[in-house]
């Protein structure tokens, strides 16, 4: 009797010389079900997510008296490695049927189709819009009628969700943002707009529909939600018209470098995987980029002052270019301005931002305030602090500032110091790369000049 028999005794006889061959199947199987890494795979192996999704949607209950509204959806079908298709279709499509509501859907087929698609819609110019796999509500054609909106939806991760806002806030005329012509600032956002987390980054719907919030829950409060304004960050280049708007973060130093790893280089390893892997990479380099930072402050709301939160902004220097503002010249490590609470995967960077105040917080940590024995540890350190913005618990740390401004003027140096060598590094809003001006970027607030769709 061999070893086997002992262990697997229920196995029949003549399948025993097959055992290791079997266990691998089995466990590869198993690994294609559960699907760890978010790898993208054939329908077939979708079967046992779907079947989880389906149960979640039937137990939907639309509550009894509703809005009936139509809403254009926009679906990145590769959003968190491939799941946009799953989600509109055991989701999305059979919640909003079961809510009375009606919609059209369109699938994005790369980078800038959701701006084209909301500029669109915005204009109320609906027809021709290019349809991605040419599917909207299955009909093979590119050029096609559709019904104006009461709400757009984006099914995607936060990077779609920007390029959909910036196609809802282009002018009529132009529909533009920085990859073309300018566009004119003023006008509001014709169309609410909602976003049902699909990708690897959620945070804008962390901080609209609740940390960890999945696509029934999100989608649930979208349909007995109410439009609500947000404020936007416009940021511009070198003293341009052309314009890109955020209503997310704007992130440079270390939270853009991880942020570029994980989309770009690290993006083959899928979704789990790169985010335990980039933040490792971002600390291991411990990158100071040198800038030039101009910031107008704005008021602080009462019930935040005695909390130890926000920096006092008359620490630092006027600004002899414009007496309006503070001047701070230094190396930053982290620099990130945000509109809304959540960046996405539990981080925190600014927890008391509120999302219609006409103002935006400044997170900062800077080589003139971390400390010689801290910037010996600065790799533990970093990650304390990591792991400190889950609850927001950074705010009151010493060698972390927080400000509260209306606009502000980025200058960034030449150089990077210390660790890896940075050069002027990567500008984003919303995880999305945005190139580097010439000399500087201008970020300016405006009050209320978006729409989204938030629960009641
Ligand atoms: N069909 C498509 N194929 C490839 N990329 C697409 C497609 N549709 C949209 N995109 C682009 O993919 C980028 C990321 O999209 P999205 O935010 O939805 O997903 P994600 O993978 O979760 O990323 P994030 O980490 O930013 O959340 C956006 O720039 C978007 O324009």
């Amino acid at each position: 009797m061999s070893l086997a028999t002992h262990v697997y005794p229920l196995l029949p006889p003549p399948l025993l010389p097959y055992l290791p061959f079997l266990t691998a199947l089995f466990f590869l199987l198993l690994g294609l079900f559960l699907n760890p890494l978010g790898i993208p795979l054939p329908a077939f192996f979708d079967v046992h997510q779907r079947k989880g999704l389906r149960k979640a949607t039937r137990a939907y209950a639309p509550p009894e008296s509703l809005p009936t509204r139509h809403y254009v959806v926009l679906v990145n079908p590769n959003a968190g490695a491939g799941q946009g298709r799953i989600i509109y279709e055991e989701v999305i499509l059979p919640m909003l049927e079961k809510a009375g509501q009606t919609h059209d859907v369109v699938w994005t087929v790369g980078p800038g189709h959701a701006t084209e698609v909301c500029a669109a819609v915005a204009a109320g110019r609906l027809r021709g819009v290019r349809s991605g796999t040419g599917k909207i509500r299955s009909t093979a054609t590119t050029t096609v009628t559709l019904a104006p909106p009461d709400c757009v939806i984006s099914a995607s991760g936060d990077g779609m969700l920007h390029e959909c806002l910036n196609g809802l806030l282009a002018p009529a005329a132009g529909r533009a943002t920085r990859a073309s012509s300018p566009a004119r600032s003023g006008a509001g956002c014709p169309v609410p707009l909602a976003v049902v987390p699909v990708g690897s980054g959620n945070g804008v719907s962390d901080s609209l529909y609740g940390r960890g919030c999945g696509p029934h829950a999100a989608l649930a409060k979208i349909i007995a939600g109410k439009p609500k304004p947000a404020d936007v960050m416009a940021v511009r280049y070198d003293g341009e018209e052309a314009v890109t708007y955020d209503l997310h973060y704007f992130s440079w130093a270390v939270f853009a470098d991880h942020d570029f790893l994980t989309e770009n280089t690290l993006r083959f390893l899928g979704p789990m995987v790169k985010m335990i892997v980039a933040p490792i990479i971002v600390l291991c380099r411990r990158t100071f980029y040198s800038a030039v930072v101009e910031f107008e402050p704005a008021p602080v709301p009462k019930d935040l002052l005695l909390t130890g939160a926000y920096a006092d902004p008359k620490v630092f220097a006027k600004s002899e270019r414009d007496p309006s503002m503070r001047r701070i010249e230094d190396s930053f490590w982290c620099f990130a301005v945000g509109n809304l609470r959540e960046a996405g995967g539990g981080l925190m960077p600014v927890p008391n931002v509120r999302m219609c105040e006409g103002a935006a917080d400044i997170l900062m940590v800077r080589r003139s305030k971390t400390n010689s024995w801290l910037g010996r540890l600065i790799m533990w350190r970093s990650a304390m602090m990591f792991l400190s913005m889950d609850d927001g618990s950074h705010t009151t740390a010493d060698d972390v500032e927080i400000v509260k401004c209306s606009r502000l003027r980025l200058e960034p140096g030449v150089s990077s110091e210390w660790g890896w060598k940075g050069g002027r590094g990567i500008f984003q809003c919303s995880g999305q790369e945005m190139g580097m001006p010439k000399l500087s970027m201008e970020l300016s607030v405006e009050k209320g000049r978006a729409r989204v769709m938030v629960a009641d």
